[in-house]
């Protein structure tokens, strides 16, 4: 799945064939931001623009489809079937039975809420997208033009390499995996830029001198390695999925003088790696410049590149996030937009913006979606 899914997602191809498409649904945002008075004053809530820019970027990769608005009512019912299933997933209920076997019965209806969810949820990808597509693939014959990356999907589907379910299951995947981690890694860059306003004069001051003028693109983002310092930051202080997700040894494994049996459940603490102070300094603080000036203390050699221990916001090796070739670049460029544009601040007479943490399940993310006044700074 893995294999069928990287062709039409995670290549750099890919990332060169979109990346002005995503810079242009990054653009719509700044100019709506312009355009509202009292984004300059009383600030907004700006997950919410946040996230329709998401779903349309990650939508015309996927279906070649976007949403009018936020008030799109496909747009309503996508973010809805999704936010229910990240409710259900964050839920206790979804392992307590794990521990206390006991219990298991008392599950039954949370596994009836989850299988009604997830067939309305599977059906609504299936009928308003990917039906969509297949009618248009169907209408053009044998050598229709693959327009987005659901086409891919479906022709390997036709090839009889996966099935019908499957290609559904990748598009339920990117929803659940793509969107909602990278906005809320977003949230808590906004939310830190907030309470950090040197570090946004340091990234505008890095966009002017290296780029003389020139706008923020993602074949220019590699210049600016204080930007790429402020996106790594964000995930280590706020690791977006801090245990990654469990993984399983199918042999026996030595870890230290532990030993590991073989087909155990093993989760990886992947905030605490990012956060313990025997190897980070004043790790509680937001403060780029680490990844300028602090050693990687645990690098060590794994399949011929290097690999800091201490940092795994995407997991490492054969299971790692294939996602990481989109989400650095589209975290990099959404800060440059909206740094280079506005002055971030907190709303008036409130100091800093909350950066409370709420944990569930599987994911970090800001308790208290932050509303941010955007003041235009001069061009
Ligand atoms: C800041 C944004 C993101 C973060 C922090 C993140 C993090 C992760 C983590 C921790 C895992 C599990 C890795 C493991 O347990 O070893 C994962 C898996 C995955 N991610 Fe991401 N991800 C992000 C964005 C994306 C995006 C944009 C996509 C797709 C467009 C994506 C697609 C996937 C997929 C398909 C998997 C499952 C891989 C597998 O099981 O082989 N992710 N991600």
């Amino acid at each position: 799945m893995r294999r069928i899914m990287t062709l039409p997602f995670f290549t750099n191809k890919v990332v060169h064939q979109y990346s002005d498409m995503w810079e242009h649904e990054m653009d719509l945002v700044v100019v709506d931001l312009k355009n509202n008075e009292k984004v300059k004053n009383e600030g907004i809530v700006i997950r919410k623009r946040l996230q329709l820019m998401l779903y349309n970027i990650m939508y015309r990769m996927m279906f070649d489809a976007k949403f009018e608005s936020q008030d799109d009512p496909l747009f309503i019912e996508a973010t809805n079937f999704n936010s229910e299933r990240s409710r259900l997933a964050q839920s206790f209920d979804y392992n307590y039975g794990d521990f206390i076997p006991l219990l298991r019965p008392f599950l039954r209806g949370y596994l009836n809420n989850c299988k009604d969810l997830q067939s309305r949820r599977l059906a609504f990808f299936n009928n308003y997208y990917v039906e969509k597509r297949r009618t248009i693939i169907g209408e053009n014959g044998e050598k229709h033009k693959i327009c987005c990356a659901i086409d891919h999907i479906i022709d390997a589907q036709i090839k009889g390499e996966i099935s019908e379910e499957n290609v559904l299951y990748i598009v339920e995947n990117i929803n659940v995996a793509a969107i909602e981690t990278t906005l809320w890694s977003m949230e808590w860059a906004i939310a830190e830029l907030v309470n950090h306003p040197t570090v946004q004069q340091k990234i505008r001051d890095e966009i002017s001198t290296v780029l003389k003028g020139k706008s923020v693109t993602e074949s220019n983002l590699h210049e600016l390695p204080y930007l790429q310092a402020t996106v790594n930051e964000t995930l280590r202080l706020h690791t977006p999925i801090p245990l990654l997700v469990p993984h399983m040894n199918l042999d026996e494994a030595k870890l230290g003088d532990y030993t590991i049996p073989k087909e155990t459940k093993v989760v990886v603490n992947a905030w605490w790696l990012a956060n313990n102070p025997a190897w980070w300094k004043n790790p509680n603080k937001f403060q780029p410049e680490r990844f300028l000036e602090e050693d990687g203390g645990t690098e060590a050699a794994v399949a011929g590149g290097k690999v800091d221990f201490r940092y795994l916001p995407f997991g490492m090796g054969r299971r790692s996030c294939p996602g990481i070739i989109l989400a650095l670049p589209i975290l990099g460029l959404v800060i440059a937009k909206l740094v280079s544009n506005f002055e971030m601040q907190a709303p008036p007479g409130e100091g800093k913006v909350d950066t409370s943490e709420k944990g569930g399940q599987f994911s970090l993310h800001i308790a208290k979606h932050s509303t941010v006044v955007f003041k235009p700074v001069a061009a």
